[in-house]
């Protein structure tokens, strides 16, 4: 079943599905338009459809394609199908190691993955095979800060809880107190992790009142902390401040549990802790911990280790805790255009040319 198409498949394919984009016939697609000098490209995941439209009519690339969205190619069929690719496409479920690369074989010039995360990616093996890597920052900025501010709000005005409430016959007469929770105006917001992301989410919550933005990072970012007014602080004052901490930094070593024991308990315990870069930055038991216990007021995660969260996960029996299933870039237009700039960036990769955004290794 596994196989490139043959000419006969390929005029088929062609009528049927290169024109339409319109891809049938089981998980596993294959699309090509001439046989022989095409490059060859395999797909992990059926991607938007602007990215394949790019793919189809570029006349540069034969591709497979992981014709589901519903469940991630299973690895060892991954393992088969990147022999001897050329390049790959990929998402951020697809961890991409030594071993993947071994199967892949000398040909693998190019990595695409549609992510600005890539902590799925061993980046030491791809430099040693001098593999280039394509990624997708900037398009998903203002879909992940609008989610990240939807989040906060969420959580801090506690509307899960009430829409529980209203529709379970928890809302009696009018109360002063009930479902109170911590406004923005007049606040301290923390970045943890001040990129693009951390930015655009401080824009636009400044017209909320906001008092004050701190942040830290590895170092001070005064192009981009200018922005927003923003103050460059110790990860021990940003705990100790923000009335509202956003963790927008990527998931590195250095970053690796970050959020953990230390930095709740010099939190104010009527704090709001926000997550919508990785699972991984935070230790999820001390998090438990601090929420169970009140050491901090209410958490917001997008993220998780593992995903998808198991629904047994004391996280979730937590009224405090908003928990997503990592939407934060979801939206029809942000995620075409992910599929595009993940699309453009393997075929210039392919071509030798810069990406449009390409990691440096
Ligand atoms: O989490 C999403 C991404 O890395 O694009």
């Amino acid at each position: 079943m596994a196989m490139w198409c043959s000419r006969t498949a390929l005029r088929r394919l062609q009528r049927v599905a290169v024109n339409s984009l319109n891809i049938t016939g089981g998980p596993t697609s294959f699309v090509q338009r001439e046989m022989s000098t095409l490059q060859r490209v395999y797909v992990t995941r059926q991607i938007p459809p602007e990215g394949l439209k790019i793919l189809h009519e570029s006349g540069q690339v034969q591709y497979e394609l992981w014709d589901s969205d519903d469940v991630p190619v299973p690895r060892k069929e991954l393992l088969q199908k990147v022999k001897g690719v050329d390049a790959l496409v990929c998402v951020l479920t697809e961890k991409i190691d030594a071993e993947l690369l071994d199967a892949a074989g000398p040909n693998l010039k190019v990595l695409s993955t549609m992510s600005v995360g890539f902590d799925h990616l061993n980046l030491e093996e791809l430099k040693k095979r001098g593999i280039r890597v394509g990624y997708t920052p900037d398009v998903l900025t203002d879909s992940v800060a609008e989610l990240t501010v939807a989040l906060l709000l969420t959580t801090s005005r506690r509307l899960i809880e009430a829409t529980h409430e209203a529709k379970t016959g928890g809302w009696g007469t009018w109360r002063t107190l009930w479902l109170c929770g911590h406004e923005l105006a007049n606040s301290t917001v923390g970045i943890l992790g001040l990129g693009r992301i951390g930015v655009a989410i401080a824009e636009r919550l400044a017209p909320f009142k906001v008092k004050k933005f701190i942040y830290t990072d590895m170092a001070p970012r005064p192009d981009l902390a200018s922005i927003i007014n923003a103050e460059f602080v110790s990860m021990d004052e940003l705990a100790k401040q923000s009335d509202f901490l956003a963790v927008c930094c990527a998931l590195t070593p250095e970053t690796k549990e970050i959020c953990n024991k230390d930095l709740f308990s010099k939190m104010k315990n009527t704090s709001i802790f926000i997550n919508t870069s990785r699972g991984g930055v935070v230790n999820q038991e001390d998090l438990y911990e601090a929420l169970s216990t009140g050491q901090i007021a209410g958490a917001g995660l997008d993220v998780t280790v593992p995903e998808p969260l198991p629904t047994s996960h004391p996280l979730f029996t937590l009224k405090n805790c908003v928990i997503l299933p990592h939407i934060a870039s979801a939206s029809y237009s942000t995620r075409n255009a992910m599929s595009a700039l993940a699309a453009n960036n393997l075929l210039l990769g392919l071509q030798g040319k810069p990406m449009i955004k390409e990691l440096k290794l």
